[in-house]
């Protein structure tokens, strides 16, 4: 990002909720204003993009993530091309690129492009902002949607409530333009008095669990534990998961499941259990384009990402793939705005999306 943010640019903030990422609109052009996730939890701290190099920087190294936010982040990047007069249609390409995994990236960025090439240069700025801005709205209204679901969903699965939920990687208010998909679901039955124990998954190596679901939960003031990836097992073993709720990057035609990497063995550990592991996540996210979990590009990330954490002898080779996917036969519920999607099957998943 350097050559794009002047130090100017980087404004600390502390004061109560900061959004994942703003529009704004100073004397000297429009900005999109991303709140850095790679400083989380130790500082709040502000980048502003003024171009879509900066904002495609800010998606490769993580400081704005997760499926739906990437959406949004797609969606506003487009505005700023054409808000700041560069080519919209190359800029287009850069966003949905910048990430191959999460679908919600390239769905928001060619939602941008439809709008502005239907409005014309002239009007196009404000045609791609106000659908920019659309998306957002429906991001945070789905949110809403999905956490009385899910609440639903768990009243007929576990009767009794007092739920120990499981979680993967980050999924509240940090990836979205409301509370989250399963994140969301947790804070509203933490509300309900509901959630007995969130157990929070480090999410190696990158640690959104540890970093940014910890943040979230001990903001709301849940009862959350922290635990190494490695340590699910035993928690299993101990009788000590209620269920699982994970969100999810891109949901293929047969309900296959793209994921922080990691939530796979959480899928497989779970039905060895017998116990509800359920994917909580937008509309937005199903693809039903891609026929099955194989045709699904996992993304690869730089090695230095595990090398670097011990850190291991120079030279050491490390397999590090940001996603994995989860068969449909593992996953128990499927729980979108639209409603619940249980058994996973291609039929109920075309249906809860309209198609
Ligand atoms: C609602 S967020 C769902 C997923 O996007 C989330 O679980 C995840 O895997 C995010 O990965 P990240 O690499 O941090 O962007």
């Amino acid at each position: 990002m350097g050559d794009h943010l002047a130090q100017s640019d980087v404004r600390p903030e502390n004061n109560g909720a900061i959004p994942a990422l703003r529009w704004e609109e100073p004397p000297e052009g429009p900005v999109l204003v991303l709140l850095d996730q790679t400083r989380l939890p130790h500082e709040e701290v502000e980048l502003v993009c003024t171009d879509v190099q900066a904002l495609v920087g800010a998606i490769r190294s993580l400081a704005v993530r997760g499926a739906p936010l990437l959406g949004l982040a797609g969606a506003y990047g487009v505005a700023l091309a054409a808000a700041r007069g560069y080519d919209v249609e190359d800029a287009a390409e850069l966003l949905a690129r910048a990430r191959p995994t999460a679908v919600n990236l390239e769905y928001g960025v060619r939602r941008a492009v439809a709008a502005y090439r239907e409005a014309g240069v002239e009007r196009g700025p404000a045609a791609v902002l106000a659908e920019a801005k659309a998306l957002h709205a429906e991001d945070a209204a789905a949110s809403t949607a999905m956490a009385g679901h899910g609440a639903g969903l768990l009243g007929e699965l576990l009767p009794g409530g007092g739920y120990r939920i499981l979680t993967h990687c980050n999924t509240g208010a940090l990836v979205s333009g409301g509370e989250g998909t399963a994140l969301a679901v947790v804070s509203g039955l933490h509300r309900a008095g509901e959630l007995r124990r969130l157990w929070v998954d480090e999410t190696r190596p990158l640690l959104q669990g540890a970093r940014l679901t910890a943040y979230e939960a001990a903001r709301a003031g849940m009862p959350y534990t922290l635990l190494a990836d490695t340590a699910a097992g035993s928690l299993f073993a101990a009788g000590e998961v209620d269920v699982v709720l994970v969100g999810a990057d891109r949901i293929a035609a047969d309900g296959a499941t793209a994921n922080k990497v990691g939530t796979y063995p959480l899928a497989v550990l779970a039905r060895h259990h017998g116990v509800p592991f359920v994917v909580v996540a937008p509309v937005t996210t199903v693809d039903l384009a891609t026929p099955d979990g194989a045709s699904i590009e996992v993304e690869q990330r730089p090695g230095s990402e595990v090398t670097d954490l011990a850190p291991s002898p120079l030279g050491t080779q490390a397999y590090n793939p940001a996603f994995d996917v989860t068969p449909p036969d593992l996953i128990t519920a499927i729980v979108t705005e639209n409603g619940v999607v249980s058994p996973v099957t291609p039929e109920g998943l075309a249906s809860i999306c309209g198609k």
